[in-house]
């Protein structure tokens, strides 16, 4: 997990330069500083005399007013600044309160902060105070990719852990391999000052001893094993779980099985247990699903127009063929210095084909597809996400939710469609989602070779009410233009 990420760096990506030195950026979260918890996890407060006070106030007001002048200047859009996003109203990073505010245990505090995290976003500061209540309740919960829902759950579920009671109480529902593993490390990292707390991933291969009761409190994996791992094996006994998490119930829904098998894990669970839903993306179907999965929700949700980031800049590259889409993304890569790129394609072959003619033109490629064994697709992307490989060629649903800081470019080099050739407008968002994550500047360009793509483009900005601009790749100084 990029733990840094709540924090202004000095770090530029590819050409997304950050326009201030750091030295003065530095004085947005001074304030925050102050009050860190101890190595004992207590929230240490300075004493502040009145000179100190002072000093904080006229740290205060350059803060202030060093941040009214980029928001004048417009810097804001040409940086990654996440502090500056998490003060203005319109972001969803957005947030008045901080994590002292939010209640959490001082071990999880001390967790939140070594991960780099300064204040909530808004979905966190939303969620946090519900799923904490007492008595707990239910939340079905929309907010864009990256925007912290997993952190915000992770804290949820911890919060909740009884650590001397040595048997599961959080059961955290993931719909592939890849993001059971890339949740439970968020749940290890923010519980790193949680020592006693134990973590089991039901995810295939895990395989455990026939009569065996698992101790750990937490259990994270994918439906089916852990719907094995209550009913057929009784591994975990569900009247036990306390909190219930359903993650990426849009991605959920999408595989075939998932959904009866997440219905069923539910139905063994116990009244009382707090069940949370989340999702980046609400159709009609995700809605019904959360509904027979969430009794008596609270709802968090977003309107259609703000579900896609403004911090996402979208074009489109008009081609005659897949040559000539090829010839778009070397010329891309030619003006553009891409930190990590993610290239999404129609078919398997389509994405051997390029990984393969990316390879010959020099680039460090890795091939991510479906018929991959779920250990290799976890390797590749532990690679990627270790920045071995700079470009990820891959096919679909695989990808999904995955969380890496680095690409600061989507490559829609298949435009998504169903399998009845309509747009597929939520995978289109969890794709250009894989950039841009907790307020960093990312590019998705889209590649229309036909009049049929023209047209599923057009539906895709007719259903998101957002312009996508035409980008012309042979001109090389409009692609510099948009990576300034
Ligand atoms: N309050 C915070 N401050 C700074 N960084 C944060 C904060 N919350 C989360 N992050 C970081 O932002 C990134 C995205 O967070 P997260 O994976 O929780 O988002 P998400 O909404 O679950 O994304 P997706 O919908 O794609 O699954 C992660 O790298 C995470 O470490």
């Amino acid at each position: 997990m990029a733990g840094a990420a709540g924090r202004i760096r000095g770090r530029a990506l590819g050409r997304f330069p950050l326009a201030l030195p750091v030295g003065d950026l530095s004085n947005l979260h001074l304030k925050e500083e102050k009050s860190k918890p101890d190595a004992n996890g207590a929230v240490v407060k300075t004493n502040a005399n009145a000179e100190k006070a002072d000093e904080e106030e006229k740290e205060d007001r350059a803060a202030q007013s060093l941040l009214n002048k980029l928001i004048r200047s417009n810097l804001v859009d040409n940086t990654n600044q996440v502090e500056v996003l998490q003060r203005d109203p319109n972001s969803p990073l957005y947030s008045v309160k901080s994590f002292e505010e939010l209640r959490l245990k001082p071990q999880l505090l001390q967790g939140v902060y070594a991960m780099g995290f300064n204040r909530p976003s808004k979905i966190q500061e939303n969620a946090l105070p519900l799923m904490l209540a007492e008595p707990p309740q239910n939340l079905i919960a929309q907010s864009q990719s990256g925007t912290g829902k997993t952190a915000a759950f992770v804290l949820a579920m911890l919060s909740q852990v009884e650590p001397a009671n040595r048997y599961p109480q959080c059961l955290c529902l993931s719909p592939t391999y890849e993001l059971a593993l890339q949740t439970g490390k968020v749940i290890e990292q923010m519980g790193k000052f949680y020592p006693e707390l134990k973590l089991a991933y039901a995810v295939r291969g895990n395989k455990l001893e026939r009569g065996q009761k698992i101790s750990e409190h937490i259990v994270i994996g994918t439906p089916g094993t852990v719907l094995d791992w209550c009913a057929k094996l009784k591994f975990i006994d569900p009247k036990k779980i306390k909190v219930f998490v359903l993650d990426e119930a849009d991605v959920m829904i999408a595989t075939q099985g998932h959904q009866d098998q997440s219905i069923r894990i539910q139905r063994m669970l116990p009244r009382n247990c707090q069940m949370l839903l989340f999702s980046a993306t609400f159709e009609d179907s995700v809605w019904k699903f959360a509904q027979k999965v969430v009794p008596d929700p609270n709802i968090i949700k977003l309107k259609r127009e703000e579900e896609t980031l403004d911090t996402i800049k979208q074009y489109y590259v008009l081609c005659n063929n897949r040559d000539e889409k090829f010839q778009a993304l070397c010329n891309l890569y030619g003006a553009i210095t891409i930190a990590q790129a993610m290239i999404f394609c129609h078919t398997r072959k389509t994405a051997s084909w390029l990984a393969a003619e990316l390879s010959k033109e020099g680039h460090q490629v890795a091939l991510l597809s479906g018929e991959m064994m779920v250990e290799q697709r976890a390797a590749v992307i532990e690679r990627f996400r270790e920045g071995k490989e700079k470009v990820l060629v891959t096919t679909n649903v695989c990808a999904r939710g995955i969380d890496v800081e680095q690409v600061s470019v989507v490559i829609n080099f298949d435009l998504p469609v169903d399998k009845d050739g309509n747009p597929d407008n939520e995978t289109y968002l969890h794709r250009i989602g894989r950039t841009g994550r907790f307020g960093k500047r990312g590019l998705a360009v889209n590649m229309v070779d036909s009049k049929h793509s023209m047209n599923i483009l057009n539906r895709i900005q007719e259903h998101f009410n957002k312009k996508i601009e035409r980008l012309d790749t042979d001109d090389l100084d409009e692609i510099e233009k948009i990576a300034n």
